[in-house]
């Protein structure tokens, strides 16, 4: 669906996007996600050829010189821009004829999401008077109205509550079983997690890891320890001899440990009543946080070598 191959960009001596090659199968839930800076929406916007690569080639849908305006494309931009005087369904209205689509299909359509992401009810009110949440999902609607094959979202969940997020996150998953390839970008690797079947991390404008989550995950092997003490007990760095990293994920301690667990749980005994004990992969989170920290690595031929296996 999208196959980007050496792509390069710079804002003047920046560096935003070095060398990148990404390949987005047909049918994919695409997760991207990167620190702040890291040129997630320069990469998007470059798929949408808003702006024009330096150098490397991108192909979308197989056309290399495709049209951010191509009505088989749905882009929800970072920066949202909605008609804050005009009425939500006559704007969805408004939208859904800009993708090709008669004013009797977009009324269908605009009334059948509305109702799907509860706003029915603001059908007839200005946008102004909608909740930052609200117009966020409104202009949800308006990138999907027009059934594109290809839906691009920058930062979707951002600044949704986890009502609305999971109404959302039901909404994509219905999209993609329904044939839509979709791309959105996200700091939020919970959802990432939860959601994709295939994740690319970009860090400082390079890819850092590309692959599936199992493919991802079992590359750092199982080296993270999870566990619980009843009635709450805290745990400290050095508690468990050779773990690093303790927190507290607001359910378990995790650590990363490279010892024989046995061990492990011998120590956390006598720090408290352990309830709860396994030994798992790392989580997406703890991946991001290794690589956005590359003082944590061994060395950051580490991160290349993972790159070249996935
Ligand atoms: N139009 C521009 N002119 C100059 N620099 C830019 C421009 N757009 C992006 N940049 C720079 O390129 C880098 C990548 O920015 P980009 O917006 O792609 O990051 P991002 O990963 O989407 O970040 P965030 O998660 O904060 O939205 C940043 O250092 C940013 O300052």
């Amino acid at each position: 669906m999208v196959k980007l191959e050496n792509v390069t960009k710079r804002f003047r001596e920046h560096l935003a996007v070095d060398s990148f090659d990404l390949e987005v199968p047909e049918g994919a839930l695409f997760g991207f996600i990167g620190p702040n800076g890291s040129g997630k929406t320069t990469t998007l916007r470059m798929i949408l050829r808003i702006i024009e690569q330096d150098s490397g080639s991108i192909s979308v849908m197989g056309e290399p010189h495709h049209s951010s305006a191509n009505d088989a494309i749905g882009y929800l931009p970072e920066e949202r821009g909605l008609y804050r005087k005009m009425t939500v369904l006559r704007q969805l209205m408004y939208f859904g004829n800009l993708k090709g689509l008669t004013n009797r299909a977009a009324k269908a359509a605009a009334l059948e999401w509305l109702e799907r992401l509860n706003l029915l009810e603001w059908k007839d009110k200005k946008l102004e008077t909608l909740s930052k949440g609200m117009s966020q999902k409104i202009q949800f609607i308006a990138t999907v109205l027009g059934k594109p094959r290809l839906l691009i979202l920058d930062e979707p969940f951002s600044g949704l509550d986890p009502v609305n997020l999971e109404v959302l996150r039901d909404a994509l998953l219905e999209m993609r079983k329904s044939g839509t390839t979709v791309i959105f970008s996200t700091h939020d690797m919970h959802i990432a997690e939860q959601l994709c079947d295939h994740i690319c991390m970009i860090y400082k404008g390079q890819k850092v890891l590309d692959g599936s989550l199992e493919s991802i995950q079992s590359k750092y092997g199982q080296d993270t320890l999870r566990l619980h003490f009843r009635s709450g007990t805290g745990l400290e760095e050095g508690q468990i001899p050779g773990a690093s990293g303790v927190r507290y994920t607001g359910r378990f301690w995790e650590m990363r440990y490279a010892g024989d667990p046995h061990d492990a749980l011998q120590a956390a005994m006598q720090v408290g009543r352990v309830d709860h004990f396994e030994v798992v992969h790392p989580s997406l989170h703890d991946i991001f946080v290794r690589i956005a920290q590359p003082a944590d690595l061994p060395e950051e031929a580490t991160i290349k070598q993972e790159v070249s296996d996935a």
